[in-house]
Order: C-alpha cells, then sequence, then structure tokens
C-alpha cells in the first residue's frame, strides 16, 4: 500500500489556467496585474526561487517588476527599491525574497511595505488582519496547504493537525488560518523546545513538516491513514532533503512529496495574491 500524492504541482497548473482568465478579463477592463521582486544577493537557491516566480507571471500574464540588488546593498539602498515599488502603480503586489543578507534589518524593511501590495501576506498589518480574523492577503504556504488538502478531500474541519516549525512564513500563520471558523481544525504546534514530538505527531489526522530537520517524520510516528505534507527543505551532501523519510508513504493515507507538494501551491498562491489585489483596484 502507498499513499496517494497530494500533487501540488498538477494543482497549481490548475489554480495557474483560472488565474490566466481572470487576468484576461481584468485586461478587458485595461488593467495589468505586475508582481515585483526584491531579492538582494547571490543565494542560489533564492535565484531559483525568484526566477521560477517570473516564469509563473509570463505564464499567467502577469507583468514582473525585477530588482536585484548585490549583496553588498545597504539598508537605504533596500529601502529605496522598496519605496519604488510602493510608488509604482504598475506594480500590483511585489515581495522582498527572504532570507535577507544578514546586515539588513528584516522587521523594518517588511513593515516599510504597502500592505495593500504585500504578495507574501507576511506585513504585520496583514498576518494582524488574519489574527483578528479579517480579509487580507494570506501568506502563500498556509494558504497554499490548505487549497491542496481540499482539492483532494481530505477532511480538515475537526481534524487535528500538528505542524512542526514556528516561522513566520509557514507554522505560525498556518495555526491562525486552520484554527479560524471557517477551517475549524485543531493545531498543535510544535517547535524546537516540544516534548516528545513522536506522540505529538502519531495523533494527528494531517501532519505539517516545516522543521528544516532531515527526514524528522518516520514511519512509526505517522498514525495509519494520516496526511503528512513535507514543507521542509535542506541540503544534505548538495542534495534537496524533506522533513519526511521515504517509508512514511507506505503507512500515510496522502502524501505532499517535496519537490512537487506544496512548493509549487506556494507559488501559485502567489500569484493568486497578486490578482486578488488587481481585482481589488478594479472595482
Ligand atoms: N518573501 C519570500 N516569500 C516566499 O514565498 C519565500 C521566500 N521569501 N524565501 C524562500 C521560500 C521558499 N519558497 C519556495 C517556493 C516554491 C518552491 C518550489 O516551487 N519548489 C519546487 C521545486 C523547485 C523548482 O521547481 O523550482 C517544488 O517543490 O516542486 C520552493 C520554495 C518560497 N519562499
Amino acid at each position: 500500500m502507498s499513499a496517494q500524492i497530494l500533487d501540488g504541482k498538477a494543482t497549481a497548473a490548475k489554480i495557474k489556467a483560472d488565474l490566466a482568465e481572470r487576468v484576461s478579463r481584468l485586461a478587458a477592463q485595461g488593467i495589468t496585474p505586475g508582481l515585483g521582486t526584491i531579492l538582494v544577493g547571490d543565494d542560489p537557491g533564492s535565484q531559483i526561487y525568484v526566477a521560477g516566480k517570473h516564469r509563473d507571471c509570463a505564464e499567467v500574464g502577469i507583468a514582473s517588476i525585477r530588482k536585484d540588488l548585490p549583496d553588498t546593498a545597504t539598508q537605504a539602498e533596500v529601502e529605496a527599491a522598496i519605496d519604488e515599488l510602493n510608488a509604482d502603480p504598475s506594480c500590483t503586489g511585489y515581495i522582498v525574497q527572504l532570507p535577507l543578507p544578514r546586515h539588513l534589518d528584516t522587521q523594518s524593511l517588511i513593515e516599510r511595505m504597502d500592505p495593500s501590495k504585500d504578495a507574501d501576506g507576511l506585513h504585520p498589518i496583514n498576518l494582524g488582519r488574519l489574527v483578528h480574523m479579517v480579509d487580507a492577503p494570506l501568506p502563500c504556504t498556509p494558504r497554499g496547504i490548505v487549497v491542496l488538502l481540499q482539492e483532494y478531500g481530505v477532511p480538515i474541519k475537526g481534524a487535528d493537525v500538528t505542524v512542526i516549525g514556528r516561522g513566520i512564513t509557514v507554522g505560525r500563520p498556518l495555526g491562525l488560518l486552520l484554527t479560524r471558523r471557517t477551517e475549524n481544525a485543531t493545531v498543535t504546534l510544535c517547535h524546537t523546545g516540544t516534548h516528545n514530538l513522536p506522540a505529538r505527531v502519531r495523533e494527528a489526522d494531517i501532519v505539517v513538516a516545516a522543521a528544516g530537520v532531515p527526514g524528522l517524520i518516520t514511519p512509526e510516528m505517522v498514525k495509519p491513514g494520516a496526511a503528512v505534507l513535507d514543507v521542509g527543505v535542506s541540503r544534505v551532501d548538495g542534495k534537496l532533503a524533506g522533513d519526511v523519510a521515504p517509508g512514511v508513504k507506505h503507512v500515510a493515507g496522502f502524501v505532499a512529496p517535496n519537490p512537487g507538494g506544496v512548493g509549487p501551491m506556494t507559488r501559485a498562491m502567489l500569484l493568486t495574491n497578486v490578482v486578488e489585489a488587481a481585482e481589488r483596484r478594479a472595482r
């Protein structure tokens, strides 16, 4: 027996086809959504992600605006790039690719963004709106996880969900999303201070592993039939490794692999946030 694959690549392709239609409806109103990216430095991983985002944009008809700054960029130079995108009417949404080089103050840069152009949903105003459960752009990875589970009919309402990782892009906002009345899951948010992680994983109907620890989730830890989503990325001997050990697929009911699972969904949700922001402007 092997788990059903939660195919993020195929699901993202469907979402992109729908977005392409919405973009052409906007075009009829004279509006072209535009995604901006700010990338600082030459981290190869970040370069690949940003290039992928611009390819996605071209696929659905979103304009893209790329601002690449050298590793040595100063705080003031990154601030200037943010100010330009805030002021640029052709940019309906943008992201600052994380992580930034250590000499930069990430927090103050994110707070400088216009919250209405925050395509990542990571501005404190938008995370605050998520806490308050009012409408706002949602963080891409958590939103992608919920949409992927829904696509495959994995029940979320009333489910026990164990999330491993308390980062600002995945774990914390995912806990907020899943505990809204509309999702109604019960969430256990685990982290490096968690005692007895195996017990927390064992009780879960849905496991989301976003710790960045290769092979952290082993088959013995997983409740038979559970949905296990691999969101971790680390490099082991130059190769990408997820948080979920290969044997888990023989115990789980559903597996979102890495690559091919949540990553493509994250990108599709970024595009969705950009199109939604343009639609809000069109109204
Ligand atoms: N401001 C900001 N927003 C982000 O959303 C953000 C970020 N910074 N920094 C880095 C992480 C990482 N991330 C990924 C997105 C998609 C894949 C993805 O599509 N991966 C493919 C494989 C790689 C590929 O095909 O290019 C897959 O899983 O199948 C991976 C990683 C977004 N992040």
